[in-house]
């Protein structure tokens, strides 16, 4: 029987980049806590927390600290842009830095904070088959599926589709079939983009192991890549998801991306539910 005030569990965050949600663990200074039940039981909205993505803070020998991401359906995510801004601002407000480095399984990234604004480079795009990764060799840049979308990794897989009218697509049934299509052995993230003008850019995404979100900075990040490969946008866009606005800059060190962030609330999970998770 588990008590209403239940100390003994485990202390989490609820945060949000632009309505993408994310519990996130600090375990700097113990043993990493996420496994793949846990991440899944949590993930789910009626039973769990809910979550878009679960991310894991752990001490690091190689950045200032480790970062690492589940989805709701308990499958990891190789980079998640919008949990990576907001974990940069959690360790900015403890204060005393301007600058952070972040290791993900894609690498080190860097966070600055600047006029009070968190901006995370995401690294290099990935343009080849092989790194994306796709099923065999091929131009990303016009992969063989209806809509001519453009392949794209940023530590994840992409696929940008570029439509006249974002709202006319029904982003459920066409992205959980992308996602699920042989092309990419890993699945994939799916993304819809209207080109608005050179420097602006709507978008709406599915997003692998979790399906629709609010934004996916990742996804903002390949989409922003794919429009100036394309030659349809500048190299720096704003690009408005369904939960606010994202500014991406494509620049020669990576896809620098900022955007908003919030602390929703902390609590505790339960033994009990912590106990049940199989
Ligand atoms: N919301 C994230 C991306 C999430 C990762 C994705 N679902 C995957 O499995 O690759 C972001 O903000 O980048």
């Amino acid at each position: 029987m588990s008590t209403t005030r239940d100390q003994t569990g485990l202390p989490f965050m609820k945060w949000h980049g632009a309505g993408n949600d994310f519990v996130i663990f600090d375990s700097r200074g113990r043993s990493a806590v996420t496994t793949e039940p846990l991440a899944r039981a949590l993930g789910d909205r009626h039973r769990g927390v809910g979550f878009d993505q679960l991310a894991e803070i752990r001490d690091s020998d190689a950045a200032d600290i480790d970062l690492d991401f589940w989805n709701s359906d308990g499958s990891r995510a190789g980079a998640c842009g919008n949990a990576t801004r907001c974990v940069a601002r959690y360790l900015f407000d403890e204060g005393g830095r301007d600058r952070l480095t972040i290791r993900t399984t894609r690498g080190v990234l860097e966070a600055r904070l600047v006029d009070g604004a968190v901006h995370v480079n995401m690294g290099p795009p990935q343009m080849m088959w092989d790194e994306i990764p796709l099923s065999r060799a091929m131009d990303t840049r016009h992969l063989p599926l209806d809509g001519d979308p453009m392949g794209v990794g940023m530590g994840n897989p992409h696929a940008v589709f570029f439509v006249d009218d974002v709202n006319a697509i029904d982003v459920a049934e066409r992205g959980r079939a992308v996602e699920f299509d042989p092309l990419f052995p890993q699945r994939t993230n799916v993304e819809f983009a209207e080109v608005r003008a050179l420097d602006e850019i709507r978008m709406r995404v599915w997003e692998r192991g979790t399906g629709i979100t609010l934004a996916c900075g990742s996804g903002a990040c390949a989409t922003a890549v794919a429009a100036a490969e394309r030659g349809l946008t500048d190299r720096k866009v704003r690009m408005e998801v369904d939960g606010g606005w994202l500014t991406l800059d494509w620049r020669e060190d990576g896809v620098w991306m900022t955007g908003p962030t919030a602390h929703v609330f902390d609590a505790v999970l339960t033994k009990a539910f912590l106990e049940g998770v199989e």
